[in-house]
């Protein structure tokens, strides 16, 4: 039997801190052009923080209005918040060496696409529009303390200060809801078919998803975790997707979707896997014929999208070891 004094609960894990912090950065060049980033930072905090939850004790408690301000404050100490990989490991670090009783930092960073605008056959100088519709490059950048992890210990007001920082980080990149759709070089045939089965075999339909593609990289250690070329490792990563995507003559999504990992691995030495969620966004043949309208076969150009239910195909595909 349980009685009142027994303890009946215990904090497992907690994070908390700030989410959507939202930030535009100007770079102003000195011949003139300026560039801008948009991002979406989320951070939060792991380590000491037990009796803040059990205790009611608020004295290691980083204001999450704190965690916004330092946000902002990095982004105005760093020459540039791009790329978005590199402000994370900045974040990171800082949160770590600030707050001795931080075990972990977990930052998520999603990049606005804006892209300059081209007038009368030039780039100008400071005006952007938004490409790609709702796609985001994003980070997901996790910090973590190695040293010695401290217990909170009231510092009388003092900012605590951790010079001789012992940390290792990973790094988790990608791009999301990228919209693509191709209307033939796609077939979904020679599927299961039991009593449950009403899909007509195709060897010809409209393929449409939005592509959700995440790459981890290979390494823990801070500094050749910021040498790291993130710029052609995003380039690469899209314009395999876009390429394989258009190109591949489409056995399934899940088909489509290995060739497009095996293609990031092949030119992408820094990652060690990388993952996709594809939804196969639905859209079917309208049937006309009680109108008396042929649109099936060699007719078919009258389809239905279907946003609910859709497909959902996800996997990740990691590298093999080499063999000896
Ligand atoms: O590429 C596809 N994979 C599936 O697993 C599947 N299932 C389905 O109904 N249509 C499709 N298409």
């Amino acid at each position: 039997m349980t009685t009142a004094a027994s303890v009946t609960a215990h904090l497992k894990s907690q994070r908390y801190g700030k989410d959507r912090v939202r930030l535009v950065k100007v770079l102003r060049h000195a011949d003139g052009t300026q560039d801008l980033a948009e991002l979406t930072v989320t951070v939060l905090l792991e380590g000491d923080f037990e009796s803040v939850y059990t205790q009611a004790d608020n004295r290691a408690v980083v204001a999450t209005d704190s965690v916004k301000n330092t946000i902002y404050a990095l982004a105005k100490l760093q020459p540039t918040v791009l790329p978005i990989e590199r402000f994370g490991l900045a974040l990171g670090r800082h949160f770590l060496d600030t707050y001795p009783h931080v075990s972990h930092v977990h930052i998520t960073i999603q990049q606005h696409p804006w892209h300059r605008m081209t007038l009368d056959g030039a780039p100008h100088p400071h005006s952007f529009t938004r490409g790609n519709g709702t796609m985001r490059r994003t980070t997901q950048v996790t910090a973590q303390r190695t040293g010695p992890h401290t217990a909170y210990v009231p510092t009388g007001g003092s900012r605590a200060h951790n010079t001789s920082l012992e940390w290792t980080a990973t790094v988790e990149s990608g791009f999301c809801e990228l919209a693509v759709v191709k209307t033939t070089g796609s077939a979904f045939t020679d599927f299961l078919r039991d009593g449950y089965t009403t899909l007509p075999e195709t060897d010809d339909r409209i393929l449409s998803t939005n592509v959700d593609c995440r790459w981890r990289f290979t390494g823990t250690e801070p500094a050749a975790l910021g040498r790291v070329d993130y710029d052609r490792v995003y380039r690469t990563m899209q314009d395999h997707t876009l390429r394989i995507f258009a190109l591949d003559n489409s056995a399934s999504v899940q088909a489509t979707l290995f060739r497009m990992a095996d293609a990031g691995l092949r030119d992408c030495p820094d990652l060690k896997e990388i993952s996709y969620a594809l939804p196969n966004n639905h859209i079917f043949a309208v049937n006309l014929e009680p109108l008396g309208l042929a649109n099936t076969g060699r007719d078919l150009d009258v389809y239905v999208p279907v946003t609910d239910p859709s497909g959902l195909i996800t996997a990740t595909v990691a590298r093999t070891a080499a063999k000896l």
